[in-house]
């Protein structure tokens, strides 16, 4: 087993920074996310670090209430109320200058400029991206004539053009539906569209393929990957299932709790994971070897990042946990080997 470093990471600076590497396209430094509530203080994202390379693929992975959707949300600058962001969001526009996403107002022109333009997103359910009054067409020029072209006609060619790019037969007319008119499928490829139109540095896609049947979700996810491919975009990949992270990621972070609590590339992940937390979601995929024996899955459910004591966020579930090891003190993000960070005061013993 690789020698655990015991000094925080970012105190070694272990990532490689925005100003220092022209890969990285944003990155988040503490980034934390905190919901003022009745019942107390929600703390949704607590305390992030990821970078997000051209052309590359970051998966975000966790459970259900993890985190991930509200780490993105940060990023689009579109937490709703009452969420309260802070931490460093630095953002490489096309110009090469670097903006901090989170300084900037969320209904500024900066930031408006950046969403949608940009950093875009794509959603599991379609209907939220689109308007059921205005037609497919309508939406996509809108927001090309904002970001790329004032030129009317123009912009109706580079929605056309998209809409044929993603896979929509029948450009020229589908251009004229409402998105009620169009099936699953047909609208998450119009919501893609939407979202490449105006060929963005980022695409977030969070949980994109959940709600579609098998065989759209493999060509959705081609899509992707072959878009990335062709635009040069960097991907963060949001979702629960490892076999997808698999499928679509170069890096990949798994998050617990609001943090992130293994960060390393897709093999590593498979291969040598080391966070008990990732070792129990790993064992919880299907595989065909196992396919007569009962699958492990994780006892117990993510608990409500509110009033959480001291210590490792994964304390009440992990099966190697230790009293007055792991439930003292709030436990850092360690370097375990060469782009390899675990969060685990246990990790050197495995
Ligand atoms: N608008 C909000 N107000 C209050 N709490 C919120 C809000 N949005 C999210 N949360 C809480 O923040 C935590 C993280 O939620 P988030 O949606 O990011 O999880 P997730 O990992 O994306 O899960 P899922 O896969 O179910 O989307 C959860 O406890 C959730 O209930």
């Amino acid at each position: 087993m690789a020698k655990v470093e015991t000094i925080e990471a970012k105190e070694q600076n272990i990532y490689s920074k925005i100003e220092d590497s022209d890969e990285i396209i944003l990155e988040t430094n503490n980034l934390k996310v905190h919901f003022k509530l009745d019942e107390g203080l929600l703390e949704a994202v607590n305390g992030v670090d990821i970078r997000i390379k051209k052309k590359k693929t970051l998966g975000i992975v966790g459970e259900s209430g993890s985190g991930k959707s509200v780490t993105a949300k940060a990023i689009m600058q579109i937490v709703e109320s009452p969420g309260q962001v802070e931490g460093e969001i630095k953002f490489r526009r096309r110009d090469n200058t670097i903006v901090d996403i989170g300084k900037l107002s969320p209904k500024g022109d900066e930031v408006r400029d950046i969403r949608g333009g940009e950093i875009s997103m794509i959603f599991q359910e379609p209907m939220k991206a689109f308007s059921p009054i205005h037609t497919i067409g309508n939406q996509l020029i809108e927001g090309i004539m904002l970001h790329v072209t004032k030129d009317e006609k123009e912009a109706r060619n580079i929605a056309i053009e998209t809409l044929r790019s993603v896979g929509m037969s029948n450009p020229e007319q589908r251009i004229d539906q409402y998105p009620h008119e169009l099936s699953g499928g047909m609208r998450q490829r119009a919501m893609i569209a939407m979202a490449l139109c105006c060929n963005p540095s980022i695409l977030i896609a969070d949980e994109p393929t959940t709600a579609l049947d098998v065989t759209v979700q493999a060509q959705v996810l081609d899509l992707i990957n072959n878009l990335k491919e062709k635009s040069g975009s960097a991907v963060i990949f949001i979702t629960h299932d490892l076999g997808v992270i698999a499928e679509m990621s170069d890096d990949v972070a798994v998050m617990y709790l609001g943090k992130v609590v293994e960060y390393t590339d897709v093999d590593t992940l498979f291969f040598g994971a080391v966070h008990p937390y990732t070792q129990g979601l790993l064992r919880s995929i299907p595989t065909i070897s196992l396919k007569n024996q009962r699958l492990e899955s994780i006892e117990g459910t993510v608990p409500i990042p509110m009033n959480l004591p001291k210590g490792c966020g994964f304390y009440s579930r992990c099966k190697f946990a230790k009293d007055g090891v792991c439930n003292v003190d709030d436990i850092p993000l360690v370097k375990v080997k060469e782009n390899h960070f675990v969060r685990c005061v246990l990790a050197k013993e495995q």
